[in-house]
């Protein structure tokens, strides 16, 4: 199975100083935007990106980020299980009153939208403007964007917050992208291809600052330059509920351990995730199943079966 999915690509554009400087995981002086610093271009094999993601997933989990989840009620589950097994500390706490409190101690903060109501907004918008003004990362999942003005306003205006990374299906990506509503909408469920969603990616990244993360078949992710593509994963994660909304807490988590490098980051947890779905494939017998070996696999994933799978290319 490992032999028959392994595969090795060249891509350009990874800026292999970046990754080598001696970065402290939880230093008080991040940068949100310094993924906009240009970066002289140079040579890396897919293996030098899994070498990165791997050593971020031992970060991961030696030093096991806090991570705060103001997420939908579907799936906190799922999203506290991908990050414990990942490593990371999930705290699914929301309420308003208690932010003042606790979000100053998370080391990264992950937003999802997927059941809003007014009073959620509320927290949501002083969780972020405490990370914010810490310059700790924050992730934005704009779950089911395009569905109502009421979603789609709130939207907007978290992005004007300047989420560190954007991570959506290709119908969210590309809502946000249009400034206007989807009328084709199925909710949370995307109704495009991811490889729809290039062009309307590079352009969010660019006008948000974000990095911008597009998950499907390929994950495609960008800071409105660079477009790096992550082809591992398996269909059958779209037929389990909140594995989109858990990969962005994983990037969250990634983000925490290596805030200055927001785009490897990203590709990195969309690898490590997409490589654990296809490892719990191999034991899965269908949606259930596969949710519980996924979760197995990111707890026991080995640096060497990672390497064989693992596959980033340059788009
Ligand atoms: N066709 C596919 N093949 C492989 N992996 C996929 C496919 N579709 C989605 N995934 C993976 O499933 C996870 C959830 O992505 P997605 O279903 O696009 O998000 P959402 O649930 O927000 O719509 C991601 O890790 C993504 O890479
Ligand atoms: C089905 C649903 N409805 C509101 S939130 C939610 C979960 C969406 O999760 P994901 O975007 O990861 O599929
Ligand atoms: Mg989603």
């Amino acid at each position: 199975m490992l032999e028959r999915i392994r595969s090795r690509t060249m891509f350009t554009g990874y800026n292999k100083k970046c990754y080598s400087c001696n970065f402290s995981p939880f230093s008080s002086n991040l940068r949100l935007m310094e993924h906009k610093t240009p970066t002289p271009t140079t040579t890396t094999t897919s293996s030098e990106w899994g070498s990165q993601a791997w050593r971020q997933l031992s970060r991961v989990r030696s030093s096991s980020p806090l991570i705060q989840c103001i997420t939908n009620y579907v799936s906190m589950d799922l999203m506290a299980n991908v990050l414990l097994s990942s490593g990371a500390s999930p705290a699914m706490i929301h309420s308003l009153q208690e932010i003042p409190d606790f979000t100053p101690h998370v080391h990264a903060l992950c937003i999802n939208v997927g059941t809003l109501t007014p009073d959620w907004l509320s927290a949501i918008k002083a969780a972020v403007n405490t990370v914010n003004e810490m310059h700790k990362p924050w992730v934005l999942d704009p779950v089911a964007a395009g569905s109502s003005g009421f979603r789609f306003k709130a939207c907007l205006e978290l992005l004007a917050l300047g989420p560190t990374v954007v991570r959506g299906n290709a119908s969210e990506i590309i809502a946000l992208h249009n400034g206007a509503l989807d009328t084709n909408s199925r909710g949370a469920d995307s109704v495009h291809e991811s490889t729809d969603a290039v062009v309307a990616a590079k352009s969010l990244a660019q006008t948000s600052g974000s990095i911008v993360a597009v998950s499907g078949a390929v994950d495609i992710i960008t800071d409105g330059q660079r477009v790096f593509g992550v082809h591992n994963g398996v269909p059958m994660l779209q037929k389990i509920t909140a594995t989109g909304c858990s990969v962005t807490a994983l990037i969250a988590a990634f983000v925490a351990i290596d805030p200055s490098h927001p785009l490897e980051a990203t590709t990195s947890a969309l690898s490590i995730f997409g490589v654990a779905g296809e490892i719990g494939m191999i034991s899965a017998k269908g949606p259930g199943s596969l949710r519980m070996h996924l979760i197995d696999s990111l707890n026991t994933l080995d640096e060497h079966t990672f390497l064989q799978l693992v596959k980033i290319t340059n788009l």
